[in-house]
């Protein structure tokens, strides 16, 4: 076969990125954080898919207190978020978000990896996020996205667990979450 002898500086230009899971880049999936493909049945009325099952115990969804539903604007970007003692069961379905975690857990085997996952009506997901770990979500559809959030513990105003990063302006998170075009 020939070779192009014209593309002398091929080798030390950068690889595409490889999508190891559809809808996730990351060098390995956090420690603790679980993704579950979710089956959508579909007819001509329309279509159903299951969110949870409360005795999914792999997704300790018997520790899920309340569901809200959390709705962004195109382009808009939610988080980042970090919870102590909070574990989040998250299932985008309506539209489609980028949902990024990094591991904020000093001693876990996968402290300061950031993980990408593309989720939503065209990959429809349920991903459990531990403590511990930063989250935010950006909808990258042309639609408001609807993201339902089961979270292990009652939302108490006086005491939120939880705190919060800039998304654009922080020294802790290196991304961007621009979309990464090549
Ligand atoms: C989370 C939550 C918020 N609220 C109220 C108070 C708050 O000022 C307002 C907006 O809340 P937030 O800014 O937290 O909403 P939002 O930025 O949409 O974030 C939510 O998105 C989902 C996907 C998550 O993962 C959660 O972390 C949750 O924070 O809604 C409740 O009444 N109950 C709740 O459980």
């Amino acid at each position: 076969m020939a070779q192009v002898l014209s593309m002398n500086e091929y080798d030390e230009m950068d690889r595409p990125r490889i999508q190891t899971l559809p809808g996730f880049y990351g060098d390995s999936l956090i420690e603790g954080v679980l993704i579950k493909s979710l089956d959508v049945f579909s007819d001509e009325r329309g279509y159903l898919m299951e969110i949870m099952r409360f005795n999914d115990e792999p997704m300790n969804a018997g520790e899920i207190k309340q569901a809200i539903a959390s709705y962004s604007h195109p382009g808009m970007v939610k988080g980042w978020h970090l919870h102590s003692v909070q574990e989040d069961h998250l299932v985008c379905v309506t539209g489609m978000i980028k949902l990024v975690l990094y591991d904020y857990r000093e001693d876990s085997p996968t402290y300061g990896v950031l993980n990408e996952i593309f989720m939503g009506e065209r990959n429809p997901r349920a991903v459990f996020i531990p403590p511990g770990i930063f989250h935010g979500t950006k909808n990258i559809g042309s639609g408001i996205s609807l993201v339902i959030g089961m979270p292990s513990v009652y939302y108490d105003p006086d005491n939120v667990d939880e705190r919060r990063l800039s998304p654009t302006d922080n020294d802790i998170i290196p991304y961007d979450w621009e979309c990464r075009l090549e």
